[in-house]
């Protein structure tokens, strides 16, 4: 596995886009090493959005769809159809059979969990500068009124290589950059196969959705929620939908802390270990004219354990028009129901807001 980082991807090119600014704030990990009972007022909830146990709605997470990728990429069409039903009526599903080895999630996960592990100042080397929100630190805070969220994250561009800026990605642990190849190769890859299939399922040619991103671009968020003593007012993430096309989220095998929205409850997506979760995010909500919907999700914390989740973001690049598919607005009776928008603009301005749920997909609804 050591050669892979060899030549194209240690070339470190500077030029790539940068995003939101976001306000500093403290380090969630280090305010817990330093006294695991306190909890600052920034990050105690109202009670009207404090995270409700989602006990009652276990029902529903044994709902949630799992889509057999291999049967899937084998042209099996009952789980096209599944696949169809799943983006329709959850917008989430869990991935099983991907063929990613096991060592390839293993090796991005405790690549991680070493990173996280470092010193404070040794994290620091690559925290996130002022007007970006790649590197290490907290993004989306816009105000010093916001309820923060109990995290810490580490985020960059992973594709295209030329966008990858070298030098807010971490040096240590020293396989890290290996491992966020490996990962990520087959991430992209995984990605692509559902981008045909769903396609497939939208009545295209298997390659329309994934040409329809021109170069596509992924982003990889590593998300660090250390435990916290009041679970039942703190979150790990506020609700919000993905601005991407789709999201793949590695989750921790054996904590858990999704949880998606649906029929107005939230429901724990329950790891499936090995599994990939995937979710629509907002460019395929609009490219299909809300027919496949970018849910709302968060995540909660919990008083015992550290959880970490890992999210490979797909997105199309900025200057792509994202608007509703002509034969998918026809298929609802003529009617666009969002307005067409610049993707680069669309994620900037999402940026410079506080997430709050689907207010902003919203933005881009044709009123009426
Ligand atoms: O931690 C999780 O499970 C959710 C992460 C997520 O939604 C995100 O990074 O956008
Ligand atoms: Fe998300």
């Amino acid at each position: 596995m050591c050669s892979i980082f060899n030549e194209k991807t240690v070339e470190g090119d500077d030029d790539g886009p940068s995003f939101a600014t976001s306000l500093p704030v403290p380090n969630v990990q280090e305010m817990v090493m330093r006294d695991p009972l306190e909890i600052p007022e920034r990050y105690l909830r109202n009670k009207e959005d404090m995270p409700k146990s989602a006990h009652n709605t276990s029902h529903l997470s044994s709902q949630i769809p799992v889509i057999d990728f291999s049967s899937l990429t084998q042209g099996n069409q009952e789980e096209l159809m599944k696949l169809d039903l799943a983006c329709k009526d959850w917008g989430f599903f869990q991935v099983i059979n991907h063929g990613v080895a096991s060592e390839v999630l293993q090796g991005m996960k405790d690549a991680a969990v070493n990173f996280f592990e470092l010193p404070l100042e040794e994290k620091n080397k690559i925290s996130m500068p002022p007007d970006d929100i790649q590197g290490y630190g907290h993004a989306y805070v816009v105000s010093e009124e916001q309820t923060l969220d109990w995290q810490d994250v580490l985020m960059f561009i992973v594709y295209p290589r030329r966008y990858r800026k070298h030098r807010i990605w971490p040096t240590k642990p020293t396989e890290f950059n290996e491992m966020v190849e490996a990962y990520s190769s087959e991430v992209k890859r995984v990605a692509e196969e559902l981008l045909g299939s769903i396609s497939l399922a939208m009545g295209m040619e298997k390659r329309t959705l994934q040409k329809m991103h021109k170069e596509m671009l992924q982003a990889l968020r590593v998300n660090y929620y250390p435990q916290c003593p009041m679970p039942d007012n703190v979150l790990g993430l506020s609700p919000h939908s993905d601005t991407s096309s789709i999201t793949i989220l590695m989750q921790d095998d054996n904590v858990s802390g999704l949880q998606i929205r649906h029929q107005r409850e939230w429901v724990l997506v329950k790891p499936i270990p090995n599994a990939l979760v995937v979710n629509v995010g907002d460019v395929i909500e609009i490219w299909s004219n809300g027919k496949y919907r970018s849910i709302e999700h968060r995540a909660v914390t919990n008083d015992t354990y550290t959880r970490l989740s890992y999210a490979s973001f797909m997105a199309p690049s900025d200057d792509v028009e994202v608007e509703p598919l002509d034969h998918m607005a026809d298929s609802q009776g003529s009617f666009q129901m969002y307005k067409k928008v610049i993707y680069g603009e669309y994620l900037r301005e999402s940026m410079k807001r506080r997430m709050e749920g689907k207010a902003y997909t919203e933005m881009a609804k044709i009123e009426g």
